[in-house]
């Protein structure tokens, strides 16, 4: 099923976001029905390479969590900015983000899934917000993190599917893969929306670095996408109320040889509510190599990226924030040569 296109671009040019409900894709009885299956896997890996992205409902998320998940954020970015700062790490986006000219609307966290020497992370964290302790929010973080980190391996393991690279152990990603939580917050811009220079921008475009994020929000639009290969437009994502939207990340397109695409995207605010929202970030282990197998690498597709290792190419992206990161780290001459005479067209 696809999202009409005035729904997502209202009199913007139209343009498509895949909409797909998963339901309980990836349980036995699901696979076991390997029509039906292959043909959910080969829709998802089609979003992927069209669109860089699609949003989509599931079963392994209640309602009630996420109401719980909503309100959750609420109480935590209510705290005072004092507590809130207890949240450091040496590591990019995790320490809280409160007041940064850049992005002056949005307030987030990060929370890496697996921390060396804790067991609980979603504890941990709940314990140094609330030292009196809040064990519903303790629990939908836990819960929330835990089903959407799951959500990411689905999708992985439907692209792997649809590329029949599935029985390959050379690509099963468990022991070269980690995960990471955001939590945001995106304040009410002063009215009208567009009244001061950063007219509503929350998020400032970009690329995802990982391999696949996977957004849940309160009921606040804001995210926007740029359609491959037109980068004049901007595209509204209308996430259906209780559905997610999964975004493929540039690790992942330089894994798949640039057949799947790393949609450029922002949030751009414009109404008078605050905008939550929580994202499960999907990406290589800091020392895993990314590098298309050679199932990907014919004389139709000649390699785009020298092989990297994923965390040469983050230290690359954090020093010098480039837009084209990917690009200008990994290309190999084609690529390069191509962004330039887009850069001069
Ligand atoms: O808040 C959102 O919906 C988008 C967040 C995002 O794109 C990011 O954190 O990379
Ligand atoms: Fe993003």
């Amino acid at each position: 099923m696809v999202v009409p296109a005035a729904a997502n671009g209202g009199d913007q040019k139209p343009y498509e976001i895949p909409f797909f409900d998963l339901g309980a894709a990836g349980e036995e009885e699901i696979i076991a029905d390997v029509a039906r299956w292959k043909e959910m896997c080969d829709k998802v890996r089609e979003a992927c390479e069209i669109q860089g992205c699609f949003c989509f409902t599931t079963d392994k998320v209640p309602a009630k969590l996420r109401e719980g998940m909503a309100e959750g954020l609420r109480q935590l970015f209510d705290l005072p900015v004092e507590t809130k700062e207890r949240h450091v790490s040496p590591k990019p986006y995790r320490s809280y983000l409160g007041k940064n000219d850049v992005v002056p609307y949005l307030e987030s966290f990060g929370i890496d899934d697996q921390a060396p020497g804790v067991d609980d992370v979603a504890e941990a964290f709940t314990a140094v917000m609330w030292p009196q302790g809040n064990p519903e929010f303790r629990e939908s973080l836990s819960e929330m993190s835990a089903k959407m980190l799951d959500l990411n391996l689905l999708i992985i393991k439907m692209l792997l599917t649809s590329y029949n690279l599935e029985t390959n152990p050379s690509h099963a990603a468990a022991d070269t893969t980690t995960s990471y939580f955001r939590l945001m917050k995106y304040k009410v811009p002063p009215a009208p929306p567009a009244a001061d220079h950063y007219a509503g921008i929350g998020l400032m475009a970009h690329t995802d670095k990982n391999t696949v994020t996977i957004l849940g929000q309160n009921d606040v639009q804001g995210l926007e996408i740029q359609p491959k290969e037109d980068n004049n437009t901007w595209v509204p994502v209308v996430i259906p109320e209780g559905a997610f939207v999964a975004i493929v990340g540039d690790a992942l397109k330089a894994w798949s040889n640039g057949r799947l695409h790393s949609v450029r995207h922002r949030v751009v605010l414009r109404g008078e509510k605050e905008r939550y929202s929580w994202g499960s970030f999907l990406m290589p282990k800091d020392g895993s190599r990314v590098e298309a197998p050679e199932e990907f690498v014919d004389k139709d597709h000649p390699p785009l990226y020298r092989g990297f290792t994923y965390a040469d190419f983050l230290s690359y992206f954090v020093s010098t924030l480039k837009d084209d990161a990917l690009d200008v780290f990994a290309g190999l001459p084609d690529v390069v040569d191509d962004r330039d005479q887009l850069a001069v067209n």
